[in-house]
């Protein structure tokens, strides 16, 4: 039986990280992928194809609009077979990047095949090996939520595993859920064609996000695509006319539909893994329980990533595996902290996160805080954008509690935030770092020096100057 130092379970985000750092730092490392390529979710389903296809739909939504705005009429539809040739493209390149030679030579024994646990130390392979590991990591990531939902099999049944290999782009979907992903795709797919009905049961879309966002976001999404909250789509029907989305809820309406994107959230990939062998425990949610140091109830096996169901992005995934190569490799005793971490939904406009909301601060400090906001800098206006709004909540003394954006390139213009907060300064440190005029980034510069100018022109500094102005000759 061959035996290893570390051994993770899981080539995706979370996974390649851990095989690669352990690999890199000494330990004797295995990686076991079902899969026969590496990368996971996000370059196969998730991040890499849906910013690929919604660079594409941006292009042709922008060449429409400009186009109008000129007085030129562009007629027909894209070419759904060019569209998808882009996303493969942009997937393949990646894979190198991830390919099994680049770990090999990175130290890691890389094993196509799936695990599931014998007992607490030793794996048992789908090609009839048993392996044995000192220490397990289990980052075997998420996959979609399958509501019932009666006659589903009328029409095609979408999810992010299969939207962006398919044949034929369908003219109607119906997109059960408006969250993550069915705010990005309904508007790429809308924007390359497809006429798109969003149903989600929540009251509102984004609850996550600051109010101030979200309701911004709402009033955009609704410019283009259909939406229906607090209903679901509880069945279909074929009638003569093809086949109907029987909505129901706040909205009872049918709509003709030739798909069903589903897109309610996602369930942990526990199921093969047989973590009774081993002992390791679930929550509630069915996803893997990990302490501060990503350990579960078994203390040398860790799971990270989407499993763990406790901060579902790819930078997260990796920030995890990072406390992991400190604690299983090194012996440490590192804790994740999630605090300084942000998320981007990259629809258009872009929605950027990070640290607590407005309702968030409430909730756990009371009112001791302050909230500084910044819209239409210069660049904005020149560019007729309306859109882009900058919020920050910081505590008395200055310091980022929340920060939240949104508008064009917001994933990367709020970044800036998350320096600072990450590094400990006050909003007021912005102020002095100069920004090139009227770079997009401004709008963080212009929130700043509001907050300084209020400060300190109500500070007694103002006093003393006016002081000495009135006597200055
Ligand atoms: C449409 C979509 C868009 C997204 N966009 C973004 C984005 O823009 N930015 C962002 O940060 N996040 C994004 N995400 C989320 C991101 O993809 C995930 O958070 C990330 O992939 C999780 O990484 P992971 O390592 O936990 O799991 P994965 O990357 O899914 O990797 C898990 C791997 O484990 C393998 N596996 C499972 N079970 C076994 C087993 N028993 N034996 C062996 N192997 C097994 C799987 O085959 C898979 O390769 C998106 C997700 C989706 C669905
Ligand atoms: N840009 C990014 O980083 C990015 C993009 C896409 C996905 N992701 C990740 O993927 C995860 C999963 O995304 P997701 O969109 O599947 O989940 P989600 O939790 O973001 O959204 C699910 C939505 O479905 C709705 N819903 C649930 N059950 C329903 C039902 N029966 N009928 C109608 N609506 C229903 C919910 O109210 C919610 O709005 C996200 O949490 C995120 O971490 C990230």
């Amino acid at each position: 039986m061959k035996k290893y130092d570390i051994i993770v379970i899981g080539g995706g985000s979370g996974g390649l990280t851990a095989a690669s750092g352990a690999a890199q730092f000494g330990a004797k490392t295995a990686l076991i992928e079902k899969q026969n390529s590496l990368g996971g979710d996000c370059l196969h389903y998730g991040c890499v194809p849906s910013k690929a296809l919604i660079a594409a739909a941006s292009e042709l939504h922008d060449t429409h609009v400009s186009a109008k705005k000129h007085g030129l009429v562009i007629d027909g539809k894209p070419d759904w077979q060019k569209v998808r040739s882009q996303i493969q493209k942009a997937v393949d390149t990646i894979q190198e990047h991830d390919s099994t030679e680049r770990f090999q030579k990175l130290g890691v024994d890389v094993i196509y095949a799936e695990a599931s646990f014998e007992d607490a130390h030793r794996l048992r392979l789908s090609n009839g090996q048993v392996i044995k590991g000192k220490r397990i990591v289990i980052a075997t990531g998420s996959r979609p939520i399958i509501p019932e939902i009666e006659n589903v099999n009328l029409v095609d049944v979408i999810t992010n595993e299969s939207v962006f290999y398919m044949e034929k782009l369908p003219e109607n979907i119906v997109m059960v859920g408006g969250g993550a992903i069915g705010l990005e795709m309904a508007q790429a797919l809308s924007r390359v064609g497809a006429s798109v009905t969003v149903v989600d049961n929540a009251p509102d879309l984004l609850l996550q996000e600051d109010e101030d966002i979200s309701v911004r976001a709402s009033r955009e999404f609704k410019k283009e695509v259909t939406i229906h909250l607090k209903s679901t789509v509880k069945k279909l029907e074929r009638h003569d006319d093809g086949v109907f989305a029987v909505i129901e809820g706040e909205v009872n309406k049918k709509v003709k539909t030739d798909a069903l994107f589903l897109a309610v959230g996602r369930n942990p990939n526990i199921d093969l893994l047989k973590l009774d062998n081993a002992g390791v425990e679930r929550n509630e949610k069915a996803a893997i329980s990990v302490n501060e140091r990503m350990q579960t109830s078994v203390p040398h096996i860790y799971a990270v990533g989407d499993v763990n169901g406790k901060f579902p992005f790819t930078h997260g995934a990796g920030e995890e595996a990072k406390v992991v190569i400190a604690n299983a490799v090194f012996g440490l005793k590192m804790k994740m902290d999630y605090s300084n971490l942000p998320w981007a939904f990259y629809t258009q406009p872009e929605i950027f996160h990070l640290g607590q909301t407005e309702k968030e601060v409430i909730e756990q400090s009371g009112k001791d805080y302050e909230v500084i906001k910044a819209d239409n800098p210069d660049r904005m206006i020149a560019e007729q954008d309306e859109v882009s709004f900058v919020k920050v909540i910081i505590d008395r003394k200055g310091f980022i509690l929340g920060a939240h954006g949104i508008g064009k390139n917001a994933s990367d213009w709020m970044q800036t935030l998350v320096y600072m907060k990450t590094k400990g300064h006050k909003i007021k440190d912005i102020s002095e770092v100069v920004h090139p005029y009227p770079a997009r980034t401004e709008i963080v510069k212009q929130l700043a020096d509001q907050y300084w100018n209020k400060k300190l022109f109500k500070s007694r500094l103002t006093g003393f100057t006016k002081t000495y102005i009135k006597y200055l000759r």
